[in-house]
């Protein structure tokens, strides 16, 4: 038996998830794994990459059904375990951050209550030590004027700073994987690179590996050793560089994303009749 590998925070073999017995696979045979690294997944809308994120988590709606050879996370498979398991896990281990933070905050709680809070509940600490825990974190995420923005309402701050609140939340416990589902396609362009960068510092610092789903590919280039590109559910294919990109679908998104430094008079969009020859070979 080969031994395993130590190093491997998450390893899935061929995970589908179907939306009813008849409708075609969301995601279809999927296979990764995932180390203490940054893996972008991107594609277009409706491509499939947040049901996978959510697959992961155990967040979908019963209506979606997952099936997988394998699908291990820290030495626990999420086929099997139960329910109570994976709450424990969420939070601690695992975490996912969304698009939005105006919708995962709560808005009748002040942003120190809820990450002390995410203290209580995830690390089993007293409310004293919880409050002191939540600062030092807002603090890391570069919140200034810590114990005034602590009795702040989510209303009452900004997007990117909802986010940097979020992301203080979420890693609080130092989980060993973090999804982060498009997390700064809500916010203002001009903080986005600094809430991408915050998130990066704490997943590297923590030894943890990031999952960042985006339909941007150069941004993900930016901060990712590998993407995987997904089209119709499949990952047509992986890559290190954007420069290795083969698959028409790939080069589509390249070209459909803007790039700053060359500048395009329309932008392109994809041809679909070529990306669907290359996917109908054998
Ligand atoms: N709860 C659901 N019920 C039925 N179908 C769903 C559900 N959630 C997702 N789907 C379907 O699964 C497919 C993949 O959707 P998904 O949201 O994962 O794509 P995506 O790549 O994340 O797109 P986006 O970038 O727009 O979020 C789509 O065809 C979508 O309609």
């Amino acid at each position: 038996m080969p031994a395993p590998d130590l190093d491997t925070i998450l390893s899935v073999k061929n995970l589908s998830v179907r939306f009813g017995r008849h409708a075609k696979p969301a995601v279809d045979n999927v296979s990764f794994d995932l180390k203490a690294e940054r893996l972008g997944i991107v594609g277009e809308s409706g491509s499939g990459k947040s049901t996978l994120g959510r697959a992961l988590m155990r967040l979908l709606p019963p209506i979606g059904r997952v099936s997988a050879d394998t699908l291990t996370f820290d030495g626990t498979s999420l086929l099997e375990a139960k329910e109570k398991h994976m709450r424990t896990l969420r939070g601690n281990r695992m975490a996912l951050i969304m698009q939005d933070p105006r919708y995962s905050l709560n808005p009748v709680l002040p942003i120190g209550k809820q990450v002390a809070e995410a203290a209580i509940l995830h690390l089993k600490v007293r409310k004293a030590e919880a409050h002191q825990m939540a600062a030092a974190m807002l603090e890391r995420v570069r919140i200034a004027d810590i114990e005034r923005t602590m009795k702040l309402y989510p209303h009452q701050i900004s997007g990117g700073m909802g986010q940097r609140v979020m992301i203080a939340m979420m890693l609080l416990a130092k989980p060993r994987m973090v999804i982060a589902d498009e997390p700064t396609s809500a916010l203002d362009v001009s903080v986005r690179g600094d809430v991408l960068k915050l998130l990066d510092e704490l997943v590297r610092e923590n030894n943890a590996g990031l999952m960042l789903i985006s339909h941007d590919i150069r941004m993900v280039a930016a901060f990712c050793e590998r993407i995987m590109v997904m089209y119709k559910g499949r990952v047509v294919e992986t890559l290190t560089s954007l420069e290795d990109a083969r698959h028409p679908y790939t080069r589509g998104l390249i070209a459909a994303m803007p790039d700053l430094h060359t500048p395009v008079r329309r932008l392109k969009t994809l041809d679909r009749n070529a990306i669907d020859a290359v996917e109908a070979r054998p």
